[in-house]
């Protein structure tokens, strides 16, 4: 059997090239030489050599997981080859000023890779503004392919589509620019067989004039007979290439070929494996054994072996390749906002957000206790006494006083009834006036003449209000006058110095919710890959992300303003401009982080935990909820290196001391604050570039 193989071929090659096959480098649409592609090391494609004929359609068939999805991926650029070389459409995909990615190529791959929140409608018009198709053009293509694809209304929602309906939106966007190159991922997956008909039928339509090219996948093999040229593809090696006819010369169908050839690729397999080094075996086959694997078993006409030239680019070309087009971003920014209108709950919870915690924030944290029950023994009677005008200092909203017995007042603290019990002796007004007036006095006088306080110090917010209150009363009695402070005022509580931390916090933080899983899902349903053969960088998804989400983050910012200087009536002595600014430039370090993380994981679940874990930390180490002085070295460089330590600080001072940019404290938060930005851009923007 293995000796009739190269006689096979050799027949093959003069008899059966029933289609005209082109000769010439250019000829080719694609060409793969000695390619492969890993997975870790899974080794998927392993040095397989491929041409696609200009002009052609050609069906690339084998077994679930044998690597096909895999090289179309590599033709289109999406994944990076380990080893050998690929041309497309003359030049290697994504080389600087060549139209591969994009309008050139059309490009179905197999997940739907849909925007489901989308309608038909929208999803071309999509993929026409990335195209650079005028309305009318794509309107034009769009009335075509709706009624050629058998699709529903044009403003029928993908999500409410059948499978077999998406796979169908999904093709016409590949067809939609009328590509030169359309790579199909199994287009005719849950097509019924009618319509598969009617698309083959007009694949070999478009591919009679000459300019267009098709490679197709496909599990449905027979059908694949209509294609020009069928390779038969499995373990990542090409086992026949050639024109259908000549393939299935020796079995009816291409099914049984395709067994036939799989069963004699098994047995030089075996061979090879059970065949020791030089023993009799490896004599006797001596073609099997020193077959090579980058050949097809059976190849018919396709040698299109001659090198690949290399290409280059100059620095002009490189350089205009490299610049974001302003089309590409807007059209993704249109996308974002028509997907934003399709979720409006989602958008006023998006918006309302903010509001809600900041309003939490000011009214639940940070304000004086109220209410506190102390138990006060008075042992003095007189209405003019001393204790009774101290204890009438003493703040009636936050300390509600319980004349009590001084057994009741000790059973009550150790119950839990009592915050504190305040004790006056019953000569407490002479000693008091002993005290004042005479230098030295003895022990007794001095505890005679004091006021004694007995606290439950598990609530330390408590208690220390408490202490509180009391030097504030014991102050206004005996003379101690606080002027106005220099900065702030004497009312001011824990809330105002939490809230401009918290302010930056929550726009940083809701941005990264906002971006964390942007590109997660996009990468997972395919539609990352999808845009990036449409044409668009790295660097436009990114912009396109910023730029939308900055809209969000605007009317949150807007919001929480108004709620925290109008209703919550925080003080603001300095510029609001530089106030929104900081704000701003807050928000949009939050969606570069946010950026990062969905450019480097790939999963919800990882991108959730990587967002929500860096919370707290980054909460608790910026000094928003307490003073970064009470963070002990070295972890306070840590604390200091922080976006938003330095930024609370400088929107601190910008609020509260009214100061401007000429003090370092504010300048230093907005450098800081920039300098996170631009790192995160630029570092998503990379991980993007190298991951797709
Ligand atoms: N991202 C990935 N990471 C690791 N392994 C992968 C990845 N994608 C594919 N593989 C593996 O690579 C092999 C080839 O997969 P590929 O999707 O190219 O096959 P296929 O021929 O297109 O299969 P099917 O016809 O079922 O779509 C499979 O073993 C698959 O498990």
């Amino acid at each position: 059997m293995w000796a009739t193989v190269p006689k096979l071929r050799e027949a093959n090659m003069t008899a059966d090239l029933e289609a005209p096959l082109p000769a010439g480098q250019e000829d080719y649409a694609i060409q793969c030489r000695d390619v492969c592609r890993s997975y870790g090391k899974l080794k998927v494609l392993s040095n397989l050599n491929l041409a696609v004929p200009q002009g052609h359609i050609y069906g690339l068939l084998g077994p679930s997981g044998c690597g096909k999805t895999t090289l179309l991926k590599c033709i289109v650029g999406t994944l990076k080859i380990s080893r050998g070389q690929i041309t497309v459409l003359g030049k290697p995909p994504a080389f600087p000023g060549h139209d591969v990615p994009g309008r050139k190529v059309g490009y179905m791959p197999q997940e739907l890779a849909l925007y489901n929140e989308f309608t038909i409608s929208d999803t071309l018009t999509f993929f026409g503004r990335i195209h650079g198709l005028t309305s009318k053009e794509t309107q034009a293509r769009m009335n075509f392919l709706i009624d050629f694809l058998d699709l529903p209304q044009k403003h029928s929602l993908v999500r409410n589509l059948s499978g077999g309906q998406r796979r169908r939106v999904s093709l016409g966007a590949a067809l939609l620019q009328n590509p030169e190159l359309l790579i199909l991922d199994e287009p005719t997956v849950g097509v019924d067989p009618v319509l598969r008909a009617k698309i083959w039928q007009h694949l070999v339509e478009i591919v009679k004039t000459g300019k267009v090219s098709v490679i197709i996948t496909t599990h449905y093999i027979e059908e694949a007979r209509q294609a020009n040229v069928v390779g038969l593809m499995r373990n990542g090696c090409l086992l026949a290439e050639g024109p259908p006819e000549a393939v299935m010369k020796q079995h009816s169908t291409l099914e049984r070929a395709f067994l036939q050839l799989c069963q004699t690729s098994d047995q030089i397999s075996s061979k090879r494996g059970s065949s020791p080094q030089g023993g009799p075996l490896e004599n006797s086959q001596s073609f099997e054994s020193s077959r090579d694997e980058s050949q097809p078993i059976l190849a018919v006409g396709l040698a299109a072996k001659d090198e690949i030239p290399k290409y280059t680019a100059d620095w002009k070309v490189r350089a205009r390749h490299l610049l974001p087009k302003w089309r590409n971003i807007a059209a993704l920014m249109i996308k974002t906002l028509v997907r934003m209108k399709r979720m409006p709950f989602s958008l006023c919870f998006q918006f309302l957000l903010p509001v809600i915690q900041i309003s939490l924030i000011c009214l639940c944290v940070g304000g004086d206790p109220k209410g506190i029950h102390v138990a006060v023994v008075n042992n003095e009677t007189s209405p003019s006494s001393f204790s009774q005008s101290l204890l009438s200092f003493l703040d009636n909203s936050s300390v509600h006083q319980v004349p009590l017995s001084h057994k009741d007042a000790f059973e009550g603290i150790y119950n839990g009834e009592y915050w504190g019990v305040i004790g006056f002796g019953k000569n407490f007004t002479s000693y008091l006036t002993k005290r004042l007036l005479y230098r030295q006095v003895s022990r007794d006088v001095v505890d005679g003449g004091s006021v004694h306080v007995w606290l439950d110090f598990t609530n330390r917010q408590i208690a220390l209000m408490l202490q509180k209150k009391l030097h504030e009363a014991e102050y206004k009695h005996f003379l101690v006058q606080f002027e106005e402070p220099i900065y702030g005022s004497q009312n001011t509580d824990f809330t105002t110095f939490v809230t401009p931390g918290a302010v930056l916090s929550i726009t940083f933080y809701l941005a990264v919710g906002l971006t964390a899983l942007s590109f997660v899902l996009e990468r997972k349903e395919g539609l990352l890959d999808r845009c990036w053969v449409a044409g668009v960088s790295s660097l436009e998804t990114m912009l396109a992300h910023l730029f939308s989400q900055l809209f969000v983050i605007s009317v949150q910012i807007i919001l929480l303003l108004l709620f925290i200087l109008l209703v919550f009536k925080m003080p603001n002595e300095g510029s609001l401009v530089l106030v929104i600014i900081l704000i701003v430039l807050q928000g949009v370090t939050g969606i570069s982080f946010g950026l990062v993380i969905s450019s480097a994981i790939d999963d919800e679940q990882n991108a959730n935990q990587a967002a929500l874990g860096i919370f707290y930390p980054n909460l608790i180490l910026s000094g928003i909820i307490w003073p970064v002085e009470c963070i002990p070295y070295p972890l306070r460089y840590l604390s200091l290196a922080l976006p938003q330590t330095y930024a609370s600080e400088a929107l601190r001072c910008i609020m509260y001391r009214g100061w401007g940019l000429s003090q370092m404290m504010v300048w230093r938060g907005f450098i800081v604050t920039l300098g996170w930005n631009t790192f995160f851009l630029i570092l998503a923007t990379v991980i993007l570039k190298l991951r797709t």
